[in-house]
């Protein structure tokens, strides 16, 4: 696991957008893992830059969301399809057909696990993955306790996430208790991993990551095994 201490948030944003612009240059039709959350926000910002100074074309990359609630359609502003679309989409040129987030409204969730997992699959994996992490060490929405070997699969949301959540909701009952997300196995099956990590609020996270300990109760530990994972942090978080 490679470490890189960014300066601040937008060096973080701005070192992590230099790398997804390197990859997709050098293999136009990359697969690439998204995130959402505010950590990536900036990134995407670096990524609509590149993509509007013509130094980056999306024409040609497909994309797979890591995650999405149960229950929220995509027009509802707290669905990761609206965020995705809002912060991201709408300002390139990537396909709408080369995009994909699993589908919370799914009649049968657990067909659309399994569908969302042969997509990845038939796309030939996910070449570079962006990850947040969540404080008690989620990636995706793979909560402590998930097991290491599990692919995209539907999860009781913790307590824990959903007060960080709340946030976003009108309420905390609006917050959904469940969600789609992509498995950790999957997670780890891709070629490249680039970990974001920012602000006082994950130190916690990234000091038990940096313990070193693999262990199901800690999700991100995982990444340790991964031969491919670069952590960009920012100095808040480190300080
Ligand atoms: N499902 C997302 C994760 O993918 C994200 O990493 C995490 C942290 O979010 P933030 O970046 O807002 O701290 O939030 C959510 O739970």
């Amino acid at each position: 696991m490679q470490i890189i201490e960014a300066e601040n948030y937008e060096d973080m944003s701005r070192i992590a957008g230099q790398i997804i612009a390197r990859e997709i240059n050098s293999k136009p039709d990359t697969a690439l893992g998204l995130a959402t959350g505010s950590t990536p926000l900036g990134l995407y910002t670096e990524l609509v830059k590149l993509y509007e100074e013509k130094r980056l074309s999306f024409q040609h990359t497909i994309t797979f969301n890591l995650d999405e609630y149960v229950g929220l359609p995509a027009s509802d502003s707290n669905s990761y399809h609206y965020f995705m679309k809002k912060h991201f989409f709408q300002y390139i040129d990537l396909k709408e057909e080369n995009r994909h987030i699993p589908n919370g409204m799914a009649e049968n969730l657990q067909e659309e696990c399994k569908k969302y997992e042969r997509l990845i699959e038939k796309s030939g994996g996910i070449d570079l993955q962006i990850l947040g992490i969540g404080g008690n060490g989620h990636i995706g929405f793979n909560e402590p306790g998930t097991p290491f070997s599990a692919q995209t699969h539907i999860i009781c949301l913790d307590q824990s996430t959903r007060e960080a959540n709340a946030r976003f909701f009108p309420t905390m009952e609006q917050v959904p208790a469940k969600a789609i997300t992509v498995g950790i196995e999957t997670i780890m099956r891709s070629k490249q991993i680039i970990l974001l990590i920012s602000g006082k609020t994950k130190y916690n996270a990234y000091k038990r990551l940096l313990d070193g300990e693999i262990t199901e109760t800690f999700p991100a530990s995982i990444l340790h095994k991964h031969d491919n994972c670069t952590v960009i942090v920012d100095k808040e978080t480190v300080c």
